[in-house]
């Protein structure tokens, strides 16, 4: 690891862990209002601790899927450049690359405001075996920005190839909740969603989600702003996006959990994944040496705070 990047981090009040999650590196963040953990393999937040707080996102006992392209469930896996299962190979892992393969750290320092600022990216070139799943060059960087209110991510997808590139994507939040059954989502109210559990077919969403049980729900051209209400932890996530034309809803519910061996039986019970994302209609293409951003925003407020002061 460059002395540089490390004497940065340290100066910020972080330090770098060989941690477990495929024993890759992590760096971790504390300061006074929170703490940060972003794994290096996947180019994964894994966690977000408020001062006095719980976690923002879920985080599983599971050790995860065996194998290269084996799942874990918990913080905010990043699916690019294809979303869900790949269109054409079957044998290609779920939800793109970009959480399967190690990330590297290029700086760690703060904005002028104090925020916390780290820097990550994920080339093609250094990896063969993406060169060999995708055929066009790309850079991917995350910004992640971290305050005491909540937490930013500004993914950014450069396409260095002289083709058009195909990319659906999500920024997959696990969202900790106390308990999926009391949690409500709002925001989505009159908004079109596709049902992928029930053969793709359209409804439209009328009121709050919940119970947040058992579902997986595309929202298509969804509002950039929705919260979770969570009445166990008297606390609201409010999740602002930008560069994000679909919201996709999932919980696996107790049947689907007690049959992958990749997540604890009652995980489902403690998570909502609430993803900024472009998939199905929403999928676009990154024209030659272009650039899409899609940015993820997250505040934690009281469950019974009205005043919505700007930042
Ligand atoms: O287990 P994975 O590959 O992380 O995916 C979890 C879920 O992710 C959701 O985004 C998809 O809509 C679901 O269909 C999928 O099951």
């Amino acid at each position: 690891m460059n002395g540089q990047l490390m004497k940065e981090l340290e100066e910020l009040g972080g330090e770098i862990h060989p941690a477990s999650l495929k024993k890759c590196d992590e760096i971790c963040i504390e300061q006074p209002g929170f703490s940060a953990v972003i794994a290096l393999w996947g180019g994964h937040l894994k966690s977000f601790i408020p001062a006095g707080q719980e976690d923002l996102l879920f985080q599983s006992k599971n050790k995860g899927g065996e194998g290269r392209f084996g799942r874990r469930h918990f913080g905010v896996p990043v699916c690019w450049p294809w979303f869900g299962a790949h269109d054409v190979d079957a044998d290609y892992p779920a939800h793109g690359l970009a959480r399967y393969f190690r990330w590297e750290f290029i700086e760690a320092g703060r904005f002028k405001n104090g925020d916390v600022k780290i820097v990550i990216r994920l080339v093609s070139e250094d990896h063969p075996l993406i060169e060999e799943m995708w055929p066009f060059a790309f850079e991917l960087r995350q910004v992640f920005r971290f305050s005491k209110k909540g937490f930013k991510i500004n993914f950014s997808a450069a396409n260095l190839s002289d083709k058009s590139m195909p990319v659906s994507e999500a920024l997959h939040t696990y969202f900790h909740v106390s308990d999926n059954q009391s949690t409500e989502v709002h925001g989505l109210d009159d908004v079109t969603y596709v049902d992928k559990l029930d053969r793709a077919s359209r409804h439209l969403q009328q009121g709050a989600v919940t119970p947040c049980d058992h579902m997986d729900r595309v929202y298509l051209s969804a509002p950039d702003t929705c919260e979770i209400r969570d009445v166990g932890l008297q606390r609201k996530l409010v999740i602002q996006t930008e560069g994000s034309n679909s919201t996709v809803l999932w919980n696996p519910g107790a049947e689907i959990a007690k049959q992958r061996t990749d997540m604890d039986d009652d995980d489902y019970r403690h998570f909502v994944c609430v993803e900024a994302a472009n998939a199905l209609s929403n999928v676009y293409e990154i024209p030659p040496g272009g650039i899409h951003q899609l940015k993820l925003k997250v505040k934690h407020k009281p469950l019974f705070d009205e005043g919505d002061e700007e930042e």
